[in-house]
């Protein structure tokens, strides 16, 4: 898949079969238009192109409101949907100038001039330009003039599609991943850096490597403990091992600040500062206050046991 961010330098794309959205996440029902996109784009001999804004419209437009979730950094998305085939990903640097183009600059400028489709898939509620004046119903008008057909994501389709972000969203938060995983069709990952911890974790008995994220947006699971999948690329080699993981301030030490930490099964290596992906298998209990350390050590073996048998069993 290409990626491209520079609107001036775009290839002369081959029959563009477009749709624009933000993919949050690329879940099970964001697939359904992507495969709806391959049809229409394997029938004309064209190329898809999927055409996504960054950072997200309402961060620009309305930065007070409540901040954005969410379900996959830029990188995790472009990765997501590259394995999902799509040839070309445009990811438009959102700004006030260009959301203030007229819906009709934004049809003739930005669409037409800049990716002569062959196919635009777009929701039936698809708003564009200047206070959201553009929609389908410009689309419909202007379609012969451009010669581009027109395919519309029906009011169900779009529905479900909101319904599914927002209860991914509501379960991770909520701790319950097995459902999150399912509404995904993968389970749900974050990537981090390997940052210094307070040294603890070795003297317990349980190293665990503590990660910083690099994008405050992406959205953390509850607080808790989690049985996960590991991946980490060490000498050039990608390993996939399974782990244990905790999301929490760490009442037991009277701790404040939100921890993301990760013991990592049958390993032992120094990976400060190396970058490590957890995948989010299933959550097996709260994070709690201990009267003694002796006591939070029998419960991560516990922890342990149960995150072994549910990543052998995954
Ligand atoms: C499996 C597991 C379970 C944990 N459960 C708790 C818990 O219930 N309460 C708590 O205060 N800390 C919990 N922790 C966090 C530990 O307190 C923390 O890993 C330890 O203090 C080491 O921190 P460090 O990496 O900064 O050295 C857990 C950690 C792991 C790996
Ligand atoms: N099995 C393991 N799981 C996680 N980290 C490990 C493991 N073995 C060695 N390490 C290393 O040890 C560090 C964690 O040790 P810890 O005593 O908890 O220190 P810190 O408080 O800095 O996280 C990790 O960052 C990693 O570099």
């Amino acid at each position: 898949m290409q990626v491209h961010r520079d609107l001036d330098h775009l290839p002369d794309f081959n029959r563009a079969v477009i749709t624009i959205g933000t993919f949050d996440g690329v879940h099970a029902g964001h697939r359904y238009i992507l495969q709806q996109l391959e049809q229409a784009a394997t029938a004309c001999n064209g190329e898809t192109v999927i055409i996504t804004f960054d950072p997200h419209p309402r961060e620009v437009l309305a930065p007070q409101a409540n901040p954005i979730r969410l379900l996959t950094t830029l990188p995790e998305k472009i990765q997501l949907l590259a394995q999902q085939g799509i040839d070309h990903l445009v990811v438009v640097p959102f700004n006030r100038a260009f959301s203030e183009l007229s819906a009709m600059e934004y049809l003739e400028d930005f669409l037409i001039s800049r990716f002569k489709p062959h196919t635009i898939i777009i929701g039936y509620d698809h708003r564009f330009g200047h206070n959201r004046e553009g929609g389908l119903e410009l689309l419909e008008a202007e379609q012969h003039k451009y010669g581009f057909q027109l395919i519309e994501i029906p009011q169900q389709v779009v529905h479900d599609l909101t319904v599914s972000s927002t209860k991914i969203r509501n379960s991770l938060q909520e701790g319950h991943i097995t459902l999150a995983n399912e509404l995904l069709g993968y389970p749900y990952f974050l990537s981090g850096i390997v940052i210094h911890g307070d040294k603890m974790g070795r003297q317990l008995g349980y190293p665990t490597a503590n990660l910083q994220l690099p994008d405050q947006r992406k959205l953390i699971p509850a607080e808790g403990i989690y049985a996960v999948k590991v991946q980490l690329t060490l000498d050039q080699e990608v390993m996939h091992l399974n782990g244990v993981m905790s999301i929490g301030t760490r009442p037991t030490f009277n701790g404040s600040d939100l921890r993301l930490e990760v013991h990592i099964f049958d390993f032992d290596a120094d990976i400060y500062g190396r970058e490590l992906s957890v995948s989010f298998i299933d959550y097996i209990r709260a994070n709690l206050k201990f009267d003694d350390i002796k006591a939070l050590i029998t419960q991560m073996d516990k922890d342990s046991e149960i995150a072994r048998a549910k990543c052998a069993a995954f």
